[in-house]
């Protein structure tokens, strides 16, 4: 296309005055064709085009003017300079030179857009559908209204749902018609029999083997994608091999490693793609296959293929290894603020050495997520299957100390006010297990609120992206609290329009969720709001304490000195 437009570009200029109106109209006639293929092939989208309408339409009356003679106030004296000094005086026409700027102009933007549009294009090849049994989850994908708060998904959904993207509860039909089949159902930890807490459940994994091998009508790969103990695409290779037609199917693993929050641009520049096959020929051809699909738009040398059960366990351990770094900093904190030592000095002295490096360092009330806690018991449980007990009880301890962290800083919230908390106002800002979700799996300000709730305070939460519905059915699935366990819980926990109002009248403020928005609240009219003495605890160390010391609240860090108790700091 763009070597079309410059080509045509540079016909109309060397082409005498007279006669340039037959090569606009040929112009106009091969840009209509043109953009008209690329809409229909969704290489330009039609706000594409609109845009290079307006920008054509303006090229072209400022070329008419050049070539009229004619000028605008604005246009004028530059066009008078361009005749006086670019048009040849023998031949009246225009210089090649004088077509370099709009021609590298052209090549830069309409280069780049191709650039762009040719990624999105290999994309389009490939028809993706998001199958599920829930119909509740899948109508929620077709509407407005997604069933997840993910920074920048709104936009990945909407151009190309209908295109190449598809949400349906056909699963049947689906998996008929599939090359390639994700599993990506979740695998939560066993509440019940062999391994209960510790285990993963991959029951949700084996029924979808199941279906596949029951419904299927041609030879497919089949991509485990959920988190798994290692050594499950055996189990699923059993099952799909017991098919009744003689289909083949080829198991690879292929872990997930986005993180919420920032799933989108982990998906677009992935650290890393692991892909692992098994070593046959066609487990080998399978593999490939995979690559070449994430080869669209992660350069080859950062997707790794490797054999399926260092590829299922590679998960499990990465995840173990970024948990198992926020449990060190955290068993440090509580040093540090035994003995004055600052846990965010502590964190940038260790983190410059690039063999330790700086990220997923920082010290907080301990790791939440539906990932952390499960993958790292699936390898407590895995270990001691294999009879591997220092193993167990060393990945354990990661555990251990998250939830000691948790604990530590729901008994220090007490402790600092007066040793009683009953009937007091508790305001709660953030209740997501991290920033940037509405995902409450696991999210350590339930556990805090779980403690102060048994010491009968009165709790008001406000998060910014966290539904109603969504805190009391972790509340009850986790923790086990319901109204039916704890008589008033209702009542006992508000959930407030925002965190003004959640502290207006508290005797404390708990910073739980690292929200950008907490930062930027008006510490003085809350301080005026509140009850005194007027505690914050910041259980992410967003804040500026010093400022909020300064206005007069009593503030308590996790990691950081408390300076009543240190004179010497
Ligand atoms: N959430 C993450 O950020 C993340 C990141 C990496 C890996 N993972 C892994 O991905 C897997 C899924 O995690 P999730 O958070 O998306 O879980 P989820 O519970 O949010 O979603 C799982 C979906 O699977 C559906 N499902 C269950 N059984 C099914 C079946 N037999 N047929 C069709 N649909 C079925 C459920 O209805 C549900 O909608 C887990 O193994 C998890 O460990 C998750
Ligand atoms: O320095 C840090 C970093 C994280 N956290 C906490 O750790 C938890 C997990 O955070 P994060 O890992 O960013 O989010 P997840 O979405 O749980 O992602 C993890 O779990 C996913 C599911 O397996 C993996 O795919 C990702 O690679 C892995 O980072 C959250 O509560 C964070 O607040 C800290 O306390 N301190």
């Amino acid at each position: 296309m763009s070597l079309g437009f410059i080509g045509t570009s540079i016909l109309g200029s060397v082409i005498p005055v007279e006669h340039r109106i037959v090569v606009g109209l040929a112009f106009g006639a091969y840009s209509a064709i043109a953009l008209r293929y690329r809409v229909r092939e969704h290489l330009h989208t039609v706000e594409q085009v609109a845009v290079g309408v307006v920008l054509g339409v303006m090229n072209a009356l400022a070329w008419l003017q050049f070539g009229m003679g004619a000028g605008s106030d604005v246009a004028g004296p530059v066009l008078a300079y361009a005749r006086e000094h670019w048009v040849s005086a023998e031949t009246g026409l225009f210089p090649y030179s004088a077509l370099a700027i709009p021609i590298v102009v052209g090549i830069v933007v309409v280069g780049s857009f191709e650039r762009r549009i040719a990624f999105y294009s290999k994309s389009f090849d490939i028809r993706v559908c998001v199958v599920d049994l829930s119909k509740k989850q899948i109508d929620a994908w077709n509407s407005r209204d997604l069933p997840i708060y993910e920074p920048g998904l709104r936009e990945v959904v909407d151009q190309s749902l209908g295109k190449n993207l598809f949400f349906s509860l056909d699963i049947d039909s689906e998996i008929k018609m599939a090359d390639i089949i994700f599993i990506s159902v979740n695998t939560p930890t066993k509440t019940q029999g062999i391994g209960a807490g510790r285990a993963a459940n991959i029951k949700n994994c084996e029924l979808c083997a199941r279906k596949i091998a029951e419904v299927s009508e041609s030879d497919k790969i089949v991509v485990e994608k959920s988190t798994v103990p290692v050594r499950t695409a055996q189990a699923v290779n059993r099952v799909l091999e017991c098919n009744e037609k003689g289909l083949k199917f080829q198991v690879l693993s292929n872990p997930e490693f986005l993180a919420e929050g920032t799933a989108i641009a982990d998906l677009m520049k992935p650290d890393r793609v692991l892909i692992g096959g098994n070593q046959s020929p066609e487990g080998l051809k399978a593999a490939e296959t995979l690559v070449s699909v994430y080869a669209n738009w992660v350069p080859r040398e950062q997707i790794l293929t490797t054999n399926l059960w260092s590829s299922e366990l590679s998960k499990l351990v990465a995840n173990a290894f970024l948990a198992q770094r926020v449990s060190s900093i955290n068993s440090i904190s509580a040093l540090c603020e035994a003995t004055g030592a600052n846990v965010s000095e502590i964190t940038r002295a260790v983190g410059m050495d690039d063999r330790i490096g700086k990220r997923f360092l920082n010290s907080s009330i301990g790791f939440g997520g539906s990932c952390f806690q499960k993958d790292i018991l699936n390898l407590v449980y895995l270990c001691e299957t294999y009879g591997l007990k220092e193993c167990a009880d060393y990945w354990n301890q990661v555990i251990l100390m998250n939830d000691y962290q948790k604990k530590r800083f729901s008994e220090k919230m007490v402790a600092c006010m007066f040793n009683t908390v009953t009937g007091k106002k508790i305001a709660i800002l953030g209740y997501a297990f991290k920033k940037d979700t509405g995902d409450v799996r696991e999210t350590p300000s339930m556990f805090v609120v779980r403690d102060l709730l048994l010491e009968q305070a009165q709790i008001h939460v406000y998060d910014p992206q966290v539904k109603r519905e969504d805190m009391w059915a972790e509340m009850d699935y986790t923790c086990d609290l319901n109204p039916s366990t704890y008589t008033g819980l209702e009542s006992a926990v508000t959930t407030s329009p925002d965190a003004y109002a959640a502290c207006d009248g508290a005797h404390a403020l708990a910073v739980l969720t690292e929200w950008d928005e907490f930062k930027e609240l008006d510490f003085e009219h809350i301080y005026k709001s509140m009850a005194k003495p007027a505690f914050v605890f910041d259980g992410r160390n967003i804040l500026d304490h010093d400022a909020l010391r300064k206005i007069g609240f009593e503030v308590h860090a996790i990691g950081k000195p408390d300076p009543n108790k240190f004179s010497d700091l």
